[in-house]
């Protein structure tokens, strides 16, 4: 014990706050001894309301708080004094007991109640209220508690967080313990929220051998799913075992052995091209193979026997728009209902929205069931407001139906198609190989399809580079869209991004729709850009309609840093503002904030942005354009401060003004794609704040990192084996 720790008991009051992401806690307790309330701050395993605590610690001031006890270690002590089990059996912990059931029990057992529940629990039934049923969930519940404390016990000595104890037990019941021990790679698979780090941690501390089979297979699926985390759909096995070898301390040849064995058993799976083995992940391997199957029958259609005659739709539709359709506009739209699945791609402002109003009002004089959808809930709503119809997220279109394992899967599929005769998707360039090969699934073999998007565009986040393969294999028509027709607002933008793909400098102009602000230091950089996103947002009367793009997370002039400061310039710390603790970021009311990943239940999804209207002490409450949304406890890590954002999230969004951070500390994410992307997303203002060294660099850069897949090979129906 340190020198002025003291130990201190008391019984549970409240827990005021957990971390969502470690032990961290913050909880009240009433001091046995002077009967006075204390707060206690520390990591360990989360105590339950009522229940007794012994603590061990020492008393600190805090600024904001006052007197707090600091705690190095606590432990559970069974409540002795009457009111302390009261407490405790009314406490959420022991189910189907309220506070005068419990006072009823105590009246009869006094502090003798525990070992009662504990070893002779038929002796309950002779209190009033208390049947076999309600005997039966009072003992059960509390006997769950105590091994849900035992097994947390049993991870905590092992240096493990007991906070995994409750999602074992639910899992595995009473064979917890034998997984831990003999099986813990399973928990990778059946355990929601361990993944191979966490297992190996577990399985590690618990004792497997680092060299065993079973913990070098587990890691060699593990450096697989990683490597298609940065977008690969397949890693040539050379790579695959090199990198396994390092992350799992093993030599090469033996996870050679290791990669041949599962190859044998089917749990990975390989394609020999070009002198390359690749190897897949099962579901990776499905994936492809049966988005290039439904491609490949899907080119083979047959024209569709139109009833109108295209010729003279279009040369009304022309009379209607009060302009002439480009040639390739008119090719995109008379191949829409030859070909059974084509691609129509351009840039910013080449008429790729004019060309699917087009195509939706040929399908609907001839009486198709059309549907619109788009890899995010932004670009659905963006096609929604474009074609005046019903646009979905490719998600909600095929009706997320759970999950088998951690995989998704959609209640539309092979066995249950989209009642559609034509699907328009749009911002494909966002599309990945999970999505693809799921929406592909859903399709009845009379449906078409038209892909939309701009190729120069980021790849999408998941894995694959699904429009890219595509238009590379050149089986599937494709229609480039060449020619700009915005002139008017945004022409700067929308002329500049053109220059941009081709490799030249944007023209810029002080104080115009395309500035430029030179920078000396990244410190002041960042300082700038805050102050511009306060100037325009005035302007704008709209903090929804400025967005602050940095293509990475780190440094000053990236997206947490960006953050901090522009939060203390628009929505600083009062005294009147609550505000909530996340890690190191505070909410406060008022602040931008955007969802980090899709959450079916809340209805929204990874890069929706909205705003903190309320917060309460353990909650927060955000207004999305659509709906409300609240955050409760461990769901507020779902969510980030939005002021600014990485150009990877940005993809399908648009805003009035981006303020984009353009600096030297980036160079290894400048690249021509991300800036081009980056500038795409203003329609009218775009403020570029850096260096020309780092401008230069975005344009000249073509260097994007290759993602392994064989999706165009596999479309071409080269030989694979
Ligand atoms: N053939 C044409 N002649 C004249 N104007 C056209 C023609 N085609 C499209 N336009 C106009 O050009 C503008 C840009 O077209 P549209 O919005 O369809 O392009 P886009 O490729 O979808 O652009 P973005 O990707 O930036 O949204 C619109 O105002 C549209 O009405």
């Amino acid at each position: 014990m340190m020198e002025n720790e003291e130990i201190i008991r008391g019984s549970v009051e409240s827990i005021i706050f957990q971390a969502p992401d470690s032990d961290f806690l913050i909880f009240r307790i009433r001091i046995d001894e002077n009967d006075s309330n204390l707060t206690i701050m520390g990591k360990g395993l989360k105590p339950l309301v009522g229940e007794r605590l012994e603590v061990k610690g020492c008393y600190v001031m805090h600024k904001r708080y006052g007197r707090q006890f600091s705690a190095s270690f606590w432990q559970r002590i069974l409540p002795d004094t009457e009111e302390g089990i009261i407490r405790f059996l009314s406490s959420r912990t022991v189910n189907g007991i309220g506070p005068a059931l419990a006072q009823r029990i105590v009246d009869v057992f006094g502090k003798e109640t525990i070992r009662i529940i504990e070893q002779e629990p038929q002796k309950l039934l002779q209190i009033e209220g208390i049947g076999n049923k309600k005997l039966a969930m009072l003992t059960e519940s509390f006997y769950e508690e105590k091994k849900v404390n035992e097994l947390a016990l049993a991870l905590e000595t092992h240096g493990v967080s007991g906070r995994f104890a409750g999602r074992l037990l639910q899992v595995y019941g009473e064979e917890a313990n034998y997984v831990l021990i003999h099986e813990p790679y399973r928990m990778v698979r059946e355990v929601e929220g361990i993944g191979f780090k966490t297992a190996d941690q577990i399985a590690l501390a618990f004792g497997i051998n680092p060299l065993s089979e079973e913990r070098l297979a587990a890691g060699l699926i593990y450096v697989l799913y990683d490597m298609t985390q940065s977008g690969h759909v397949c890693v040539p096995d050379n790579e695959l075992v090199h990198r396994s070898a390092a992350i799992l301390r093993a030599e090469e040849v033996v996870l050679r052995e290791i990669l041949n064995n599962s190859i044998q058993t089917g749990q990975l799976i390989t394609a020999y091209y070009g002198g390359v083995t690749y190897v897949y992940t099962e579901e990776a391997y499905t994936e492809e193979v049966e988005a290039a199957r439904h491609i490949i029958e899907m080119t083979e259609m047959t024209p569709l026997q139109t009833t109108s005659h295209v010729a003279l739709f279009l040369e009304r539709w022309q009379q209607d728009c009060k302009f002439k359709l480009a040639d390739e506009q008119i090719q995109a739209v008379e191949q829409s209902l030859e070909t059974g699945i084509m691609v129509i791609t351009g840039g910013p402002g080449t008429g790729k929205t004019t060309i699917i109003q087009t195509i939706i009002r040929l399908a609907e004089q001839e009486g198709l069931r059309i549907m619109l959808c788009a890899p995010t809930g932004r670009a659905a709503k963006r096609l929604t407001e474009t074609t005046n119809r019903e646009a979905l997220t490719i998600h909600r279109l095929l009706g997320p139906g759970g999950y088998v394992g951690t995989k998704q899967i959609f209640d539309h599929n092979e066995a249950n198609p989209l009642p559609a005769d034509l699907v328009i998707v749009d911002e494909v360039s966002m599309l990945d190989l999970e999505l693809m090969y799921h929406l592909m699934n859903a399709l009845r073999p009379e449906c078409r399809c038209i892909l939309v998007g701009d190729a120069d565009q980021l790849p999408s986040v998941g894995a694959g580079a699904v429009l890219h393969d595509i238009i590379r294999s050149e089986v599937v028509p494709v229609v480039r869209l060449q020619t700009v027709f915005r002139q008017k607002d945004g022409g700067r933008i929308v002329t500049n991004a053109h220059l941009i793909n081709r490799g030249r400098l944007p023209v810029v102009d002080i104080g115009g729709e395309f500035q430029f602000l030179e920078i000396t230091d990244e410190e002041s950089g960042a300082v700038l850009i805050s102050k511009l996103y306060a100037q325009e947002i005035k302007q704008t009367g709209d903090k929804f309609s400025v967005q602050v793009l940095s293509p990475m997370y780190r440094q000053e002039c990236g997206v947490d840093h960006l953050n901090q400061l522009i939060q203390e310039q628009t929505n600083g710390a009062a005294p009147e503002k609550q505000e909530y603790k996340n890690g190191i970021i505070f909410f406060r009311v008022g602040d931008k904030v955007m969802q980090k990943k899709n959450d079916y239940d809340k209805g929204v999804f990874n890069g929706d942005i909205g705003e903190i209207y309320a917060i309460q002490q353990d909650m927060i409450h955000v207004r999305y354009p659509e709906q409300d949304v609240k955050y409760e406890g461990r769901e507020v890590e779902e969510i980030t401060l939005a002021y600014a954002v990485t150009v990877h999230k940005s993809q399908g969004s648009e805003y009035h003004t981006v303020i984009m951070a353009l600096v030297n500390s980036h160079a290894i994410m400048l690249q021509r794609n991300l800036f081009y992307t980056a500038v795409t997303r203003a329609k009218r203002k775009v403020i570029l704040v850096g260096t020309k060294k780092a401008l230069r660099l975005a344009v000249e850069n073509v260097r994007t990192s290759r993602r392994f897949t064989l999706l165009a090979q596999r479309l071409r129906e080269e030989e694979l084996c």
